[in-house]
């Protein structure tokens, strides 16, 4: 009512004649229409990856309730497909977040731990124990050549435990990209596949900075490659060379999601481990291997079998010219983020 002391008799309750109500009505489209307009222009300049180009940082992310909304009314909220496409901060979050952290689920988180990569471990343990699904029951299953890695084990919250899993000495990356996916599937088949409701296969060289909930959960889960998000189909790098059996037709894919980060619930991801593994085998008997390694037999199977949930770059973020402007970060990478700087940042980071 203080809004609109004008519309109020000085003498207590309101009485309007018609032109005072037409005049109230008029006033209040007005100021509907101001508030509006002026979120509309702040998530326009906020999503833009081109923000990122032209300088603008993390002033544009606003803060308060207003940022939710601005979520809520302009970035997509679903795939073409009917599946949710999940912003953390959403109201669709907010719901299936609530929904879900009532049942008894249990998440577990696979990493492969292999040489030098042994250095990003335990930063991305503690950093998983701040904000992964807090106050559920998580199972970090690490496949090392290392064990030793994890001596003195990091502290972990109640429910949470850790399971270390022997892997070979694979030197290489060139190597590894033909075998992470072959490693998991075998570890999903064996007693982890038991264990879990959920399984995420997820880099170690990355550091979760934001929370990550239950909004995340679902059948099959993959996220959109932050550089990649809002930008035309014909620049997604799928797999082009005929003979490997990872190529993407000119006319087929939605999305083009990243290998750092995707998971479901265990049937599902023993299929998608298994089929791509079997992609690979395949491509490498036939001495071809995709151009984007691992995340293009990704890419591949996931235009045959559409996620049911689809990750926001809030997800999978690392800083550079392309990558998306988000609302939060929430998983970034740090060998990503790495490669994306210049050689003296590089130094200055020691990466
Ligand atoms: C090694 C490599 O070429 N990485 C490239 C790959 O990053 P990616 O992020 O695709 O691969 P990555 O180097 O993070 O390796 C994937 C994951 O495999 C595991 N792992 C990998 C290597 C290893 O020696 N030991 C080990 O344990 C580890 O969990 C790692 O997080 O693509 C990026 C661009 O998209 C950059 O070009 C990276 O330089
Ligand atoms: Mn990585």
């Amino acid at each position: 009512m203080a809004l609109f002391p004008f519309c109020k008799s000085p003498a207590g309750p309101v009485r309007m004649n018609r032109i005072q109500l037409l005049l109230c009505c008029f006033l209040l489209s007005l100021i509907i229409y101001f508030f509006n307009g002026r979120k509309a222009a702040a998530s326009l300049e906020s999503a833009h990856p081109l923000s990122q180009v032209l300088g603008m940082k993390d002033g544009m992310i606003l803060k308060d309730m207003s940022s939710m909304k601005t979520v809520d009314s302009k970035t997509p909220q679903e795939t073409s497909w009917g599946a949710p496409m999940v912003w953390g901060d959403s109201h669709n979050s907010v719901w299936r977040r609530a929904k879900l952290s009532e049942r008894g689920i249990r998440v577990g988180l696979l990493a492969l731990v292999v040489g030098t990569y042994a250095r990003f471990v335990r930063h991305f343990l503690y950093s998983a124990e701040n904000h992964f699904l807090p106050g559920q029951m998580v199972t970090y299953y690490i496949l090392t050549d290392n064990p030793r890695t994890l001596d003195p084990p990091v502290e972990l919250g109640p429910g949470r435990q850790m399971k270390v899993l022997p892997a070979a000495e694979l030197p290489g990356w060139d190597r590894l990209a033909y075998r992470r996916m072959v490693l998991f599937a075998e570890a999903l088949w064996g007693s982890i596949g038991k264990e879990v409701n959920y399984i995420f296969c997820v880099d170690v060289d990355q550091e979760f900075v934001g929370p990550v909930g239950e909004e995340i959960l679902g059948d099959l889960v993959a996220t959109l490659h932050p550089e990649f998000f809002e930008m035309p189909r014909n620049n997604f790098p799928y797999e082009d060379q005929e003979e490997s059996s990872a190529c993407v037709e000119e006319d087929e894919g939605d999305y083009y999601y990243t290998s750092e980060f995707y998971g479901g619930v265990v049937s599902q991801m023993r299929r998608l481990l298994r089929e791509c593994s079997l992609l690979i085998l395949q491509d490498e008997a036939n001495k071809v291997m995709a151009k984007g390694l691992e995340e293009s037999y990704l890419n591949r199977y996931l235009i045959d079998h559409r996620p049911t949930c689809v990750l926001s770059p809030e997800y999978s973020w690392w800083d550079s010219p392309l990558t998306a402007h988000v609302p939060k970060k929430r998983l970034i990478s740090l060998g990503r983020q790495c490669e994306a700087y210049d050689i003296e940042k590089r130094e200055l980071q020691r990466c």
